[in-house]
């Protein structure tokens, strides 16, 4: 056993390394300080990890792939994008994540998604390791052509670091089913093989897994319900408020629905609909899902809903809130608003929604604090029960397979739980999520040796 004191000026200095070594990569430095200021008490019990410098190396990514990604859109006009890959970790598994087009992608996102991913595997309890990609690509306003044009010339570069035992990505914000289609077509045809394993969230008709679409959202919404069983409670007859109005907001709506919540508000990155009554779902997967158009215009269907321009969805009155659009949607500010207007759960459907200081307050409040990366962890368990299925050239039904994610997330929610409890922290599930999460990686890296 090392003194605390001693570990926590070891674990600062990690820290300060891994700010002095990937400058300017906030959403990262963010990312690492959230983990490493809850691993002490294990660093503290288990020396190895120090002797063997299992969190130096934990910190940086096996791999690190950044390409050039020139496309041309339907004027013939050329353009180049980037495009990265974080090959992050691969002691339980192949390097597992999604891809992410979006105008604000660098290698600090990136970084900070990977990252975050090899917890969140390592708690589904399923081989995989963590890793994360994607562009600075605005997929937003593109014909259908130039998305595709895009996604094989992503993939043209990309393909050869893939493979269904080395790399496997998915889907993240700006790559739905279509996306992955274009990218699994290139990746065909550039390796003459019919790969299934190589990506997730495939089209149901060639590979792909019921309930994975569904999956991160109703995962999320497992875990919120079982955090609010522990305290005697649960989702049915609750207000909610659901942010985004993407894949995960989509089916964190459908989810609570099913269960008895209403969800009053959602949004995209232009504004907040708001609707008393609650939300009208098959509206918002046709504007969502069919027809790719804003929020703004479920108003213009439903005269007893408001929308707000840039409005901060987090002033609306509710018992749940379950950020599911981006990071560092929830500020301090945001989360003492919650607070004060009787919020009693938080589920992060996104990765990494709340700050540092709103973590605090949530924390500080004691309400059911769920970190994404254990509560958002149903969407890539999902995945890798579509590898299963692959692996067995298999498919199974939706009611066997929701019941494998339901199982999941539950089994998700007491890990996270009784470590906490175990280091004395009990309801602390940013804590019990970051040990349980490490715990099993380390190990690998110890048995693996120096690698
Ligand atoms: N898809 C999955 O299986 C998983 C996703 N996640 C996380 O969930 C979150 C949402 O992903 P997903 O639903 O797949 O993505 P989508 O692209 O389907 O939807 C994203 C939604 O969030 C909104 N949004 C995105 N960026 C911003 C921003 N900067 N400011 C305000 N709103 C924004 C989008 O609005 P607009 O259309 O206007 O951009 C859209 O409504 C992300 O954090 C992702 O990492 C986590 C686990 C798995
Ligand atoms: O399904 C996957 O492989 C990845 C999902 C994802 O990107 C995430 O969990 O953030």
């Amino acid at each position: 056993m090392v003194s605390m004191a001693k570990v926590d000026e070891k674990l600062h200095g990690i820290y300060q390394d891994v700010v002095k070594r990937n400058p300017g990569e906030v959403e990262y430095h963010q990312a690492v300080a959230e983990v490493l200021e809850t691993l002490g008490p294990v660093v503290a019990k288990n020396p190895e990890y120090l002797e063997r410098k299992i969190i130096e190396r934990i910190c940086e990514p096996e791999r690190q792939i950044i390409f050039r990604v020139p496309w041309q859109d339907d004027k013939g006009e050329v353009h180049i994008n980037r495009g990265f890959r974080v090959q992050f970790n691969s002691a339980i598994g192949p390097y597992k994540g999604g891809i992410r087009f979006h105008p604000s992608v660098y290698l600090g996102i990136i970084k900070f998604l990977g990252f975050e991913q090899i917890f969140k595997n390592s708690l589904t309890g399923m081989p995989i390791g963590g890793g994360k990609g994607g562009s600075d690509f605005d997929p937003k306003g593109r014909s259908d052509d130039e998305i595709m044009r895009f996604c094989q010339s992503f993939i043209t570069e990309l393909f050869r670091h893939l493979g269904e035992h080395t790399d496997v990505p998915a889907g993240d914000i700006g790559v739905g089913g279509r996306e992955i289609g274009y990218m699994f077509g290139q990746y065909k045809r550039l390796t003459n093989r019919w790969e299934a394993g190589v990506l997730t969230g495939k089209g149901l008709k060639w590979g792909g897994s019921l309930v994975r679409p569904e999956a991160t959202g109703y995962g999320a919404t497992y875990f919120v319900n079982e955090a609010l069983k522990v305290r005697n409670d649960s989702l049915e007859g609750k207000t909610c408020l659901v942010s985004g109005s993407g894949n995960v907001a989509i089916y964190t709506i459908e989810k609570i629905q099913q269960l008895g919540g209403k969800c009053v508000a959602c949004s995209d990155s232009n504004g907040v609909i708001y609707h008393e009554n609650g939300l009208d779902l098959a509206l918002i997967k046709q504007l969502k899902e069919v027809e790719r158009r804003r929020i703004a215009d479920y108003a213009s269907y439903h005269k007893d809903a408001r929308y707000t321009a840039n409005g901060n969805i987090w002033e609306i009155p509710c018992q749940v809130a379950m950020p599911s659009a981006t990071q560092n949607e929830i500020n301090g500010k945001d989360a003492a608003i919650l607070v004060k207007n009787g919020c009693i759960a938080v589920g992060e459907g996104a990765n990494m929604p709340t700050n540092p200081d709103g973590i605090k307050v949530f924390q500080d409040a004691k309400i059911a604090y769920c970190p994404g990366k254990a509560c958002n962890a149903g969407g890539v368990a999902t995945s890798a029960l579509e590898m299963q299925q692959n692996a067995q050239r298999d498919s199974w039904t939706f009611e066997e397979t929701e019941k494998k994610l339901e199982k999941i997330m539950v089994g998700i929610h007491k890990l996270c739980y009784k470590t906490a409890e175990e280091y004395g922290q009990a309801g602390n599930y940013v804590l019990g999520a970051n040990i349980a999460g490490f715990i099993k990686v380390a190990d690998a890296m110890v048995a693996h040796g120096l690698i």
